[in-house]
This record gives C-alpha cells, structure tokens and sequence, in this order.
C-alpha cells in the first residue's frame, strides 16, 4: 500500500475490486479508465478524519500524487468529462465567474492548510521530546512529575494512565504525520501559495480542463468547501491534540519553574488541583506520634509567607517565559528519569564551606537539575544569606525531649531551589560548623535531619512543594546519616513516603559520628533500631556509629571516587566500616567528583580580576599564567622570580592530608631553589609549623593559617606544582582545579588521587603530573625532583603536561549522569 497525502487525511492507494466490478455496464472487467472511489472513514478520536481510496495507478498520464479531496474531486470530473465527451460550448463566463469563486475558497482553505503544517512542525518537535520522556519500558510505568508532587499512589497511577493514554493517542497522531510526510501536499500547496490559482488554472487551460461543465465547477466549490469543513474540524482537533501535549509537556516538566507555572498559565484546572493538592493536602494526617509536633505549626508570619510565595511564583514564571522556547527545543537529558532529588549536605558552597563537601553540595545540584531534575539543597542557615528569602514557614520538632523551632529560609539560583534551615542552634556557627561538644553536634543534626525530611511537605519552592512521590534524598557523611534513619523509622515503617528513596554519599568515612552507645538516646527512634546503630571495632570497643546506621539503611551508597570505593572495602581503608560496606556491596559504587567549571575556571574566575592577576585560557597560558604567578609572589611578598619553581599547597592541616610529610620534605626543598606557599587551617600544631616554616625561611615559604576562597584560587593560578601527600584522599577536588589551571600536581596515588592523576610518561608524553605510590616523605621528595627536573630542562614536556591537564573535561556533568543511574537503581528498588 503507497500511502500518501497530508495530515489529518490518509490517503491509500489500492486497487479495489468491488468497484472495478461495478462498472457502468456491469462487466467485472477492469474498466479502461482507471476508477475513484471515495470511502469516508468515520473520526475514530485518535488520528484519522477520514480515509480515501484511489483506485487505478494512473489518471490519463498524471501519476495519483496528490491526496487532498479536491484533486480528487477534480480528477472525478476529469473522469467524467472524458468519458461524458467534450462540453466546451457550456464553459462560458459563468463558469468563469464559478472559477473565481473556486480560487477564492482553495485560498482560503490552503492559508487553512498552511497554518495547520506550521503547527504540525512545531508540535511535531515537542511531542517527540515528550515520547522520549515519558516511555519506560522496563517497568511499562511511567512516572513523571506530575505526580513528583503527588503523595498518594492512587492519584499518581491515574495521572499515569492519563498521561500514558493521551499520549499514546498523540503518538499515534504525529506517527502518521511522521509516516505520511506532508510533502505532497506542500507541495501542491506552496505552488498555489507562490502562484494562487495556477494550480487549477494550469490544468483548466489544458483542452481537457476547458471542457469543464457548469456542474464540476460547483462540485469542485463544494468539494473545497468540504475540504475546507474538514480542515476547521481536523485544526480543531489537532487543537485538543496541541492542548494535550502542552498539559503533558508541561506536568511532566521537572524544573519548578515550569511546575509552576503550568499550575498558573496552562494546566487544566484538574491538574492544577492535583499540584495544589499536593502542596497543601498530602501530609498524612496519621504521621506516628512520635515524630515532631510540626504537623500544625504551619503558619504564616506576618503574611510573609504569601508574599514569598507569590514572589517567587512571579518570578519563576518570568524565568519560564524566558527559558519556554529553550526548554520547548530541549528535551530533557534525564529522559524518562526526571525526578525530584533533595541533597541534604550540612555545608554548602558558596554560603558555608568548610571542604571538599561544600563544594560538591553546591556544584553536583545544579549539574543534575541541568539533566532536567527538579533539585533542591536543604542546608543549615548558618548567617544571613542575602540571597535567601524567609519563606514565612515556622515548624517545631523534638530534639532530646525539647521542641526546638526552625524557619525555612530559600532562593533559587541557576535552576536549584536552596532551602535553607534556620535555628539558633545553627546561627553564628559558620567559622565553626562542626565545632560545639559531641552531643551538641548530635542534637544539631538530629535536627537538621529531622527538619531536611520534611522540607518536599512544607516548602512550596517557586509555589509547589516537591511531595513525596518520585523524590530521592541525597545525605551526605555522618552528619546527615540519620535521614535515611528517619525515612525508614518515620515514614515508610507506617507505609508513608512509599516512594522516597536516600542515597548516602561517602566523602570521609575518617569521621562517622562516634559516641557512646548511650547516644543513642539523642536520636528518637524506637528502641529497636539501636542494632542500626550498635558496632563493635577494636578501636572504639562497642559503641554507638551513626555511619553506620546510614549505610545500612540507605538505599544505596555512593562514594566520590573508583580507588577509594575499593579501599572502603579493606581494613585499612573502611575505618571500622569495610564489614557494613562489603554486607551492601550490592547498593554501593563509585562516581569521582566533578568540579563546577564556573567557578574553578582561569578563564572565569572573578578572583583572577585584581591585584595584577588575569584570567587566561589554553591560548593565553603562555602569558596568564606567568602574570598570575607575578601577582602571587607580589601579593605574599616573595621574590618576583620567573624562573622559581612555585609549589602550592591547599587544604585542611591534619594526618590526612600529610602535611607533615611537607614538613618533612621542606628541609630538601629549601635546598632546590624553590619558593612554597602554604594555605591551611587545623591542627593547631600543624598551624604553628606552617608560621614557623614562613619565619625560617622568609624568602621562599608563605604559610597562610586561615579559610580564603580567594586565596585558594589565587594559588590555584599563581602556583607551578601542586602538592597533594595525602595519607588517603577520597577524591580530591584541589588536584582537579589545578589541572584546569595548568598547575601539575604531585599526589600520592591514593584514593581519587589516583583515579584522576595519570602519572607522566617521558617515553610517550602521557600523563597530568607525578604521583608516589607510598606516603613517605622521601617518596614525596622523589616525586617532586623529578617534576622539578621536567620543569627546568624539558620544557616541552612540561607543558604538554599542563595543556593536558587543561583540555579535560572534568565538569560535574560526566558525574552527575552516573549519580542519576544511582538514582534511577534507587528509585525502583523496593
Ligand atoms: N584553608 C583553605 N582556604 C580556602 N579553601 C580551602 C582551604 N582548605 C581547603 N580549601 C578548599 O576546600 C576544598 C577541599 O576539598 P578536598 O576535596 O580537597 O578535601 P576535603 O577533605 O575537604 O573533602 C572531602 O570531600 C571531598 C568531596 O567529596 C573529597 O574530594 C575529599 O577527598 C574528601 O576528603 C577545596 O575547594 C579547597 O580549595
């Protein structure tokens, strides 16, 4: 079957023999001029309006290229007319007159046409990103986020079904589209469009045409006409089709921006219901007794709340305006995978960051809301932020026997909604977030753990609560280990929150929030999840592990790196947890850190843009460089030395980071003509030593006690080599940083150390800098001559070396389609 003709008509060519046995003298022979047949096809709903059948493969020499109903019309009389004998002596001027008309209509009809094409194209574009969303063929569900926001699993299979059917339906619809290109049609169209009435005049000044009686010109006017009926119909109809899309376009769209403002502009009103719904009416109301009296503290103050929200919700609404036609083009990279995912992280960069964690809560976000995710931060509001705005939510919750308040303060900032947690426990604590006593840092976290669980229920972001549908947490280390805790013990125990899931994210299992087993009183659970928390280790004898109860009770476990995934495993590495780790295995993987490649960028970075620094690219590196390194020894008060090796150091003075294999080390190095800078705080000796190294030797070492993004930046930059000994190193983001900056590190390859630093190769030019396999001061000192060896004599080397290390793509976004999968296992695993 050759299938042809323009959408919404099918056009089907085909012999058809009932009607060859019809000929007007009875014969069943094939008669000798080929046969219409006009077989409307009821409106099924879905797709067709109607359907033709040609019969005959060819018209007196013109091939059956067109299927509108006019041609077809048209040709029926071409029929006629020939074999009805010649009538030119009746085509006079009426029939003229009636051409004219016939003009008029097709144009009005093909203006008709023309806009249902564009239109078709359009829509064409948004339901395929819509099929590539919505199909899930493993499970034959779909979840979108529509019922993201839906907490109850009734309600989400019937906005399923819904979505599934009508999408179908659309489906279907632009299949036959797609099967049935409109191309002929456009064809006949753009030459009546370029040329109106050539079309029928070309063929009417053909002799055959001119014989036209009076009558085929009205039947051909009311064959337009019926035309033109069908085309309002199939507008209107491909119309509702439009309509449908856009609903589902829209309710399965995860940003908030777009939730939101499908619930003001463009949801039906049922949907829009359903969103409300959702925000305001799924908190169970049989939430355990035990949990926090929050449930009814939810109130406004001073109405800000309403002006929050209706704040936010104009803004996000212009956002959306902005970004529709983007968002139109672009399906989303999650695909069928979209989901509501909350990091709850107690730092997050740039607000609070104490390391490495501040800057992944701040990056890996906004890498998994750019897949199309709908995410959110919930991180403790330890200052006046200024971009936050106080959501006017107030709730209490029992931290060892006392209610405690906490207000919810939020922004939203390159697609993430940040919610920020506000208590006086928190507040002022931002130079010392993990300071305090052991049970004051406990009671803090079961707070924020409590209040972080609660956030998708209470906070409308951008005038939507996430729900409990479709929504996965991600906690980060010991601090936020309860949350998986209390999902369990709160909520799914009592067949709430069904379909919420926590993934933990490993960055330090070095702490893990041990205490006496007593401790566990501070954390408000039944007595039968003490085993969660229980472990023994020769180190800490029997005691209480918060990690521990973590692991075991997410629903999988990520850790930053592939080297340090395997090391988790070992004795040596797993720090009392290698047996919980090995019993998960299963839930368990590593994904190393990406790095935000706005911020940690020489080529963006606003700490670059003073004091005689400049940013610089792999094209300017020959210049940007050496002036930043300029600026850094002017800036420290070193000797302004081209030629100096300057080696940099950055992070936290503690055992892990081996400053005191440095330490070690500097005697040597003092001895290389090298000049040192040193940024840290910690340890308090380790402090000391870094001033007393300054003291010592004043020309060549600068050590920095202290917490200065600008400064880390600078070094970043300024520096030639980067140190990194640590004794064990889960990822390590300053080692990213510095290739992106042509800084070479030397690391001990440990961890993600090793993941991410390939050691250099003389032989074949390979490799990003110099790694030692054991954290030794005189392996370091190997290292680091050889690195100072290809740094003076081989030049060359020396900068392939940094314009390797530049040219990597080490962005969050490699890492964040790993955690989506992560996610994604979570999701369907019960
Ligand atoms: N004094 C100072 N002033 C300014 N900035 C400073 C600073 N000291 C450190 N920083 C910054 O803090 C971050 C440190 O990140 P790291 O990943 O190196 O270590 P950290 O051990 O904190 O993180 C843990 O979590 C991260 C994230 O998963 C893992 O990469 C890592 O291996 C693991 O130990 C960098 O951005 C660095 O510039």
């Amino acid at each position: 079957m050759a299938s042809m003709g323009s959408f919404p008509f099918r056009i089907e060519t085909a012999i058809d023999s009932s009607v060859i046995s019809q000929t007007e003298n009875g014969n069943s022979r094939r008669p000798k001029l080929p046969l219409l047949a006009y077989r409307p096809r009821k409106f099924s709903g879905d797709s067709k309006f109607g359907s033709y059948r040609l019969l005959g493969a060819d018209f007196g020499g013109l091939s059956l290229c067109c299927g509108c109903r006019v041609t077809r019309k048209w040709m029926l009389k071409r029929v006629n007319a020939t074999s009805g004998g010649s009538r030119e002596d009746e085509t006079g001027e009426e029939s003229e007159d009636a051409l004219q008309v016939t003009i008029e209509k097709s144009k009005k009809v093909l203006a008709l046409q023309k806009d249902l094409l564009n239109q078709i194209a359009e829509r064409r574009k948004l339901v395929s990103s819509i099929k590539s969303s919505i199909i899930d063929q493993d499970s034959g569900s779909t979840f979108s986020s529509v019922h993201i926001a839906s907490a109850n699993g009734d309600e989400q299979d019937e906005v399923l079904t819904n979505a599934s059917l009508s999408t179908n339906s659309v489906e279907s619809t632009v299949d036959e589209v797609e099967e049935n290109p409109p191309t002929a049609l456009r064809n006949v169209l753009a030459e009546e469009v370029n040329a109106p009435g050539k079309n029928l005049p070309h063929t009417r000044t053909s002799s055959s045409i001119r014989s036209f009686e009076k009558d085929s010109s009205k039947e051909i006017i009311q064959s337009y006409e019926d035309t033109s009926e069908q085309l309002g119909a199939s507008t209107m109809n491909y119309s509702k089709q439009i309509s449908k899309v856009d609903l589902q376009k829209q309710s399965r769209s995860t940003t908030p921006e777009t939730i939101t403002s499908s619930s003001k502009t463009s949801l039906g009103v049922d949907s829009k219901k359903q969103l409300t719904d959702t925000s305001t009416e799924t908190i169970p109301s049989d939430v355990p007794s035990f949990l926090s009296i929050s449930r009814e503290t939810l109130h406004m103050e001073d109405g800000k709340s309403e002006d929050f929200e209706k704040s936010s919700q104009e803004k996000v609404i212009v956002d959306k305006e902005d970004s529709a036609t983007e968002e139109a083009k672009l399906p989303p990279l999650a695909g069928a995978n979209v989901m509501n995912i909350i990091l709850v992280a107690a730092e997050c960069s740039p607000w609070s960051k104490t390391g490495g964690l501040g800057d992944v809560a701040g990056a890996l976000p906004k890498a998994l809301a750019r897949r199309g995710h709908r995410v959110m931060v919930v991180v403790p509001r330890y200052s006046n932020y200024a971009e936050a705005q106080n959501t006017g939510i107030w709730k209490r919750y029992k931290v060892d026997g006392q209610d405690v308040e906490v207000n919810y303060f939020q922004a939203y900032i390159d697609g993430v909604d940040f919610v920020f947690v506000d208590s006086p426990v928190f507040r002022h604590i931002e130079n010392n977030i993990y300071g305090g006593n052991r049970e004051d840092i406990l009671k803090r976290m079961v707070l924020f753990c409590k209040a972080a669980l609660e956030v998708p229920w209470y906070v409308p972001c951008g005038g939507v609560c996430y729900g409990d549908g479709n929504l996965c947490f991600i906690a980060n280390d010991w601090h936020t280990g309860l949350l998986p805790v209390y999902l369990k013990a709160y909520y799914r125990d009592h067949g709430l929150m069904k379909y919420t899931r926590c993934v933990l994210v490993i960055h330090n299992i070095a702490h893990q929030g041990r205490g006496p087993v007593d401790d566990f009183s501070y954390v408000d659970l039944p007595p039968h999840y003490l085993d969660l928390f229980r472990l023994y280790d020769p180190v800490g004898g029997e005691h209480f592990n918060l990690f521990a109860a973590g692991l075991k009770t997410a629903d999988r476990v990520v850790t930053v790196s592939h080297g340090y995934a395997w090391e988790l495993k070992t004795a040596d590495g797993g720090w009392g947890l290698h047996g919980i780790i090995n019993e998960n295995d299963w839930k368990f993987r590593g994904i190393v850190n990406g790095i935000d490649t706005k911020d940690w960028n020489p080529e963006l970075d606003v700490h670059l843009q003073s004091d005689g620094y400049t940013n610089y690219t792999l094209d300017t590196l020959h210049t940007g460089k050496p002036q930043c390194k300029a600026a850094l020894q002017k800036e420290l008060g070193l000797p302004v030395r081209d030629n100096v090796p300057l080696i940099g150091f950055i992070g936290r003075l503690d055992h892990q980071k081996g400053v005191d294999l440095i330490a070690e080390a500097v005697p040597w190095m003092m001895g290389q003509d090298v000049q040192l800078v040193m940024l840290g705080t910690g340890r308090p000796d380790l402090e000391q030593m870094l001033r007393q190294f300054e003291g010592q030797y004043n020309d060549e070492v600068r050590g920095w006690v202290g917490f200065s993004v600008k400064t880390a930046h600078r070094i970043t930059a300024g520096a030639d080599i980067l140190l990194m000994p640590s004794r064990f190193e889960p990822c390590g983001l300053n080692q990213l940083y510095a290739m992106c900056y042509g800084t070479v590190p030397v690391v001990h390859a440990v961890g993600g150390l090793r993941d991410t630093v390939q050691p250099f190769n003389p032989f074949n030019e390979f490799g990003l800098g110099w790694t030692f396999d054991r954290a030794e001061a005189n392996q370091l000192i190997n290292a680091l001559g050889n690195s100072l060896l290809t740094y003076r004599e081989y030049k060359k080397s020396w900068e392939g070396i940094q314009r390797r290390g530049m040219m990597q793509n080490l962005s969050w976004d490699n890492a964040s389609e790993k955690y989506e999968e992560v996610l994604v296992a979570a999701k369907y695993q019960w």
